[in-house]
């Protein structure tokens, strides 16, 4: 398994964000995180990377454990959280190179020109990052979450910001990456659960209330996936 969560908990004082979670991801399929606002998604992401300490219970991507051994787990992951902390100030290929050249990409230059035409960066390539439109900025995040061809990708609400356009060609690029990759992204839109994940996993107030493949849960529960989503999360 490339993904693989045990008991996972995050408490911030009182508060269980994240309440003892377990589930596993592989690679070539594209797992769907979803849950109401404040569910936990984004804790548990930032506990998947590393960024966040678990009060409880462990993560691993591709056998290194998020805490332990996340030197080497970084290089084998990508990671695009909610908010990206990208570099204002510089230019969209001066940032990227700078990202390349810290996972020591050895034909960096290449590399950032292919990413920033898979990601639909070319016009604004010598732009400023702090010129660019909210949707643009969320393609650098995403660009500089591939560009060393992790085999494991994070993605914390990737579309958010993007017009219907840039929408469906995101959403054909992650379908793409999530061939071979090991994809898990979070989301509120259901249609797009639909058109990309293979599975969901819904988390409601820390825990997780469902974890199946879309079209087992559609069985099982014989409404539509909005409606499962409602159901189990009131
Ligand atoms: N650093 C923190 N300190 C205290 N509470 C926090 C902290 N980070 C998150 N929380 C709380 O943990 C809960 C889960 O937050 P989280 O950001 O994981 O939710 P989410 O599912 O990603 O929500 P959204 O869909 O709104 O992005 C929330 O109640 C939030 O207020």
């Amino acid at each position: 398994m490339s993904i693989k969560v045990t008991a996972l908990s995050k408490h911030f004082d009182k508060q269980k964000a994240v309440d003892g979670i377990s589930f596993e991801a592989k690679p070539g399929r594209i797992l769907g995180f979803l849950g109401p606002n404040g569910a936990g998604k984004s804790t548990t992401m930032r506990m998947l990377t590393g960024y966040l300490k678990p009060t409880s219970g462990t993560a691993s991507l591709c056998g290194y454990d998020s805490q332990t051994q996340n030197l080497e787990m970084r290089k084998i992951m990508g990671y695009l959280p909610e908010n990206t902390p990208l570099y204002m100030d510089m230019y969209v290929k001066e940032f990227l190179l700078f990202v390349a050249n810290t996972y020591q990409l050895k034909d960096a230059v290449l590399r950032v020109e292919e990413v920033i035409k898979k990601v639909g960066l070319t016009v604004e390539q010598h732009k400023k990052i702090a010129m660019l439109s909210k949707g643009y900025k969320q393609r650098v995040g995403l660009a500089q979450a591939i560009i060393h061809n992790p085999e494991v990708l994070i993605l914390d609400e990737p579309t958010s910001g993007l017009d219907p356009n840039q929408l469906s060609e995101i959403r054909d690029l992650i379908k793409g990456l999530g061939k071979d990759k090991t994809v898990i992204l979070s989301t509120h839109i259901m249609q797009e659960v639909e058109a990309i994940c293979d599975d969901v996993i819904i988390i409601n107030m820390g825990n997780i209330v469902a974890n199946a493949p879309i079209v087992d849960l559609k069985k099982q529960h014989g409404i539509s996936l909005e409606e499962i989503f409602k159901k189990l999360t009131k």
